[in-house]
């Protein structure tokens, strides 16, 4: 299905003078999960206010489903939102903070009674009906919410971070739910959060926000493969992508730390003499035996998590990176090691951080 469910054309937000979003385009297809990622402040909140309609727009069209829902009443949109807070009516029962909306909707008894019955068993939360909320924990309060949002039989779901308040632990199953519920329903889903795991591993396309723009737009697979420029680079992947400063050397060939390296994958190399950047994932990078190509680096200190080690170190020239290594012995900080790539993981970004590609 390739139908718009929403739209955002040349949409624009300030708060007085200052201008928070500046002009997105973006087309979400009908049936896709889309992540909303970027730095605190970049406008993700805000964005995702805007197609709710908690927030006025201040220039330019939302449209859900081929409709102009600009000036419409949130409630006339077709949306339902779940917030980070839960926003639950703390004096009524699950059950009665299910129905809420129906009833106020003025929707019949026994529909009411059937959605709810039916949203509730989706979220196994069924035994839960007579509780109040601060008899609940907070992933039960959040299945309540989304509970909520269920029983509305919106077009399109929007959540604002609404795993951020619950424990590591929790926020995997719920993580893992809130996929199934997607499959399960397959209504068009946005989801803010700051959460780079929840975002790959969630979305089916991206969208990664600086400064009210968008940087990217894409599957997670692009965004972190094949990303836009080096602020996506950088943003995506953690450890984060290393940016090796580089100089051109005329013919294809630049050097990295006093290393030569062939670079015939990119014709838009740099004058000679000319800097760049070269990024190359942390997991990219090996340790190896001394060798033309290999670039000699010192320990400064690892971290071992079980299965990855991750190793920060610095070049002859002073740059730092990181390794992320899968198995082998404990580096000690202070020893000298080689790191070796693959010329197919290299990135290539001027140092404005516009991708150079072939
Ligand atoms: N009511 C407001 N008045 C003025 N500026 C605001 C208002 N609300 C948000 N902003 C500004 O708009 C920008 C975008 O805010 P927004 O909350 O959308 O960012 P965000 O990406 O969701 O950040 P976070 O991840 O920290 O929640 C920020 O610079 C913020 O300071």
């Amino acid at each position: 299905m390739d139908r718009a469910s929403v739209s955002l054309k040349a949409v624009q937000k300030s708060y007085g003078s200052l201008a928070v979003v500046h002009g997105i385009d973006l087309d979400i297809n009908e049936g896709d999960f889309v992540v909303f990622v970027g730095p605190s402040g970049c406008g993700k909140s805000t964005l995702l206010r805007m197609i709710a309609g908690l927030e006025e727009v201040t220039e330019g069209e939302i449209s859900i489903k081929g409709r102009d829902v600009t000036d419409l009443d949130p409630s006339d949109r077709g949306i339902a939102m779940v917030f980070q807070s839960y926003a639950l009516y703390p004096h009524m029962s699950v059950r009665e903070n299910l129905a809420f909306g129906l009833r106020m909707a003025r929707t019949d008894a026994a529909e009411i009674s059937r959605r709810v019955d039916q949203a509730a068993s989706i979220l196994k939360i069924d035994h839960l009906f007579e509780r109040r909320p601060g008899q609940l924990s907070g992933g039960q309060r959040q299945r309540v919410a989304i509970g909520r949002a269920i029983v509305r039989k919106p077009d399109v779901f929007l959540f604002d971070e609404p795993l951020s308040n619950l424990d590591a632990e929790l926020r995997v199953s719920m993580r893992i739910e809130i996929a199934r519920l997607h499959r399960e329903l397959g209504n068009t889903m946005i989801y803010v959060t700051h959460d780079q795991t929840e975002a790959m591993t969630l979305a089916d396309k991206i969208v990664v926000l600086r400064s009210g723009r968008i940087e990217q737009f894409g599957t997670p697979r692009e965004v972190y493969e094949n990303p836009s420029n080096m602020f996506v680079a950088g943003f995506i992947g953690s450890p984060r992508m290393n940016f090796l400063k580089a100089t051109s050397e005329g013919a294809g060939r630049f050097q990295i730390a006093g290393k030569i390296f062939e670079a015939q994958e990119v014709p838009a190399m740099p004058s000679v003499g000319a800097d760049f950047v070269v990024g190359i994932r942390p997991e990219h990078i090996v340790l190896g035996e001394p060798h033309d190509l290999s670039i000699p680096a010192k320990v400064e200190f690892s971290e071992y998590l079980g299965g990855t080690r991750y190793i920060y170190c610095a070049l002859d020239d002073g740059q730092n990176l990181v390794v992320e290594q899968r198995a082998g012995p404990d580096v000690e900080p202070g020893s000298s090691i080689n790191l070796d790539h693959s010329s197919r993981n290299r990135l290539f970004f001027s140092t404005e951080g516009e991708r150079l590609i072939a």
